[in-house]
């Protein structure tokens, strides 16, 4: 079994989630190859082959071109699988190689459990297996949802790739900087997240207090911000921002994948949930099993002491 693994590169840069496939493929038991469109400096640390097409030429991202070079090296390396992560790049991308090589799609991948691939449903509530009927498939998979273990190393082979005619009625112009959000909490130290367990809109006051009192700012999971209880920027998550504190708090957070993705990295996590088997727990140092409404003011107050 093969997999042809496409590099995530933005800005000059290969994205750590590059990593996330080859963990993926390493799961799945599959020989690897890679492909980068982007710039030689810029090339894996993996011990394999690495198809590169200059992002110079081909630019940063160009659905038309980025589709020629991928299925070029669907054509050279005859993978069974072709995987993107799946961002913003991969999401736009899979669907137009999926359809050109009509294989199959399997999106958002996050487990594989005896060779079939998981996908969340049901706001991610519950899972599904999924087995593509076409002998070759496109995945895209959830960022965060395979880590690569240690340090990335190893040397590319690296095989240029050109395409003979490089006409798209599209051109890479560059990145607009999204507009300045109101907190960064890519930045914060201490993050204090509010998750549905803590009931209603004016209950968030009290995450918000022991934030304040540690010196740290509001988090939130996706449920809290769709309810309007609190604004979009302060949403960790794949939909929202990743952190890295030293500290994380989540308060009433059940550990959904697409939360998990956006919070692994801190330091140190706490989590406050009244059901000791909330999956947070299992990337929790410290799971108190309590009401949130009752533990977090009295922690509150012994922080402000
Ligand atoms: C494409 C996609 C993207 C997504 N992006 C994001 C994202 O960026 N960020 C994100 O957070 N989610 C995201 N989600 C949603 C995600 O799948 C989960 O639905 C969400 O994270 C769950 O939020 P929650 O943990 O606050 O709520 P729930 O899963 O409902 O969990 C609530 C938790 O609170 C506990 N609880 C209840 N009452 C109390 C109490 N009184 N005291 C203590 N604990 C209590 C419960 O035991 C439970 O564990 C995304 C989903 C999809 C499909």
């Amino acid at each position: 079994m093969k997999a042809l693994l496409i590099c995530e590169y933005r800005e000059g840069k290969l994205l750590d989630s590059t990593y996330e496939l080859l963990a993926f493929a390493d799961r799945l038991g599959a020989d690897k190859a890679m492909v980068l469109i982007g710039s030689e400096a810029a090339a894996p640390r993996f011990d394999g082959k690495v198809y590169l097409a200059d992002a110079g030429k081909y630019g940063e991202y160009n659905p038309d071109l980025h589709k020629q070079i991928v299925l070029e090296a669907v054509a050279r390396e005859n993978p069974d699988y072709i995987v993107f992560v799946h961002s913003s790049y991969g999401w736009d991308l899979a669907p137009r190689v999926a359809a050109a090589l009509r294989a199959g799609q399997v999106s958002e991948i996050v487990g594989i459990v005896d060779g079939k691939f998981e996908v969340t449903c049901c706001n991610a509530k519950m899972r599904r297996s999924v087995v593509p009927k076409t002998a070759r498939a496109v995945l895209t998979i959830q960022a965060g949802a395979f880590s690569f273990a240690g340090e990335p190393h190893g040397t590319p082979q690296l095989e240029q790739l050109s395409l003979a005619e490089a006409a798209s009625g599209v051109e890479f112009v560059g990145y607009e900087a999204a507009e300045k959000k109101d907190v960064d909490l890519a930045k914060a130290e201490v993050i204090v997240s509010a998750g549905r367990g803590v009931g209603k809109k004016d209950n968030v006051a009290v995450i918000a207090a022991l934030a304040k009192a540690l010196g740290g700012e509001l988090g939130a999971s996706r449920p809290v911000v769709d309810a309007g209880w609190v604004e979009h920027s302060h949403q960790v998550g794949t939909t929202g921002q990743s952190v890295s504190p030293k500290l994380y708090v989540a308060c009433g957070i059940s550990g959904a994948i697409q939360h998990l993705a956006g919070m692994k990295k801190s330091d140190f996590v706490v989590a406050i949930n009244k059901d000791k088997d909330a999956p947070i727990g299992e990337v929790a140092d410290v799971l108190v099993v309590a009401d949130v409404m009752q533990f977090v003011p009295a922690l509150t107050a012994k922080c402000a002491r």
